[in-house]
């Protein structure tokens, strides 16, 4: 049915590792996969057989490390390679650097005849319909190339509401502009360092708090969602909420912001 809640699985949605937390990574329904970092490593293996498309926002480590892990444990009992999506920049990284038979087989060529995956360039702006869903590649600024999601169900006679995921990113009018011309139902958006570390963001491509506060002031003033953050670095999650908490009391229109969680379920 077109019209059922679209689930989303945070499979992990922090900015490093430390007990009980995972790196990005988001089930959609039980075939789309954004990012592959480690929160992959809690799926069954009858979840990871039944992903047909994964969707990488960029190549660094913490967004990608368990794509050939799921591939090794869940390729075989597949009938069809997985679809791995992303910027070419990205798959020529991936290539280059992971799946190059030294860092790990090359799953794109490997088994002979039947290789696991299949790599697919996107381009941003790029929207793609994966049966009953439609997938749309956004503007990031990152500091390698990056793109961000935007996830709905397709509704042919009307436009369905939007997951929308930042990715990695630094500030971007850009992305503003597609997410006000967009029917937004949540965003998550990243803030990765607290404004302590404002110039390793600025240097790393991410957000802290008061640029945040500030980039949300782009959100047209009718847009209402719940904004939900992500990709926080585990030693400063507490001082990020705080500053992020006052910073949005200061803005003219204080906005929903919510603390998002490693094993939370959002329906769309
Ligand atoms: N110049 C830098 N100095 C210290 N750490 C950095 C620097 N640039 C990037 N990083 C870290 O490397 C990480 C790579 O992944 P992220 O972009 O999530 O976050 C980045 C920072 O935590």
């Amino acid at each position: 049915m077109n019209d059922t809640p679209l689930p989303i699985r945070v499979l992990g949605c922090s900015g490093g590792i430390v007990a009980g937390q995972h790196t990005t990574s988001f089930l959609v329904d039980d075939d789309i996969l954004i990012d592959a970092g480690t929160g992959v490593a809690s799926l069954t293996l009858d979840d990871m057989q039944r992903i047909d498309h994964v969707f990488l926002s960029h190549a660094h480590l913490d967004h990608i490390l368990c794509l050939p892990l799921l591939l090794d444990a869940a390729g075989a009992l597949r009938h069809a390679p997985v679809q791995v999506h992303a910027l070419p920049e990205t798959l020529a990284a991936l290539h280059r650097h992971v799946f190059n038979n030294q860092i790990w087989p090359d799953f794109s060529a490997l088994p002979r005849g039947r290789p696991y995956m299949n790599l697919v360039p996107l381009k941003t702006g790029e929207v793609l319909d994966i049966g009953n869903k439609r997938v749309e590649a956004l503007p990031a600024r990152h500091s390698v190339p990056a793109v961000g999601y935007a996830v709905s169900r397709s509704m042919p006679a009307q436009p369905a509401p939007c997951w929308v995921f930042s990715g990695d990113t630094g500030p971007n009018r850009a992305f503003w502009e597609r997410v006000n011309a967009l029917d937004v139902g949540m965003l998550v958006i990243e803030t990765a360092f607290s404004d302590d570390e404002a110039e390793l963001a600025a240097a790393s491509g991410h957000m802290s708090p008061a640029v945040l506060a500030e980039s949300l002031t782009h959100i047209a003033a009718d847009k209402t969602f719940p904004i939900y953050i992500s990709h926080t670095k585990p030693a400063e999650v507490s001082k990020i909420m705080g500053q992020l908490k006052a910073a949005n009391r200061n803005l003219s229109r204080p906005l929903d912001v919510r603390w998002l969680a490693t094993g939370q379920l959002l329906h769309l």
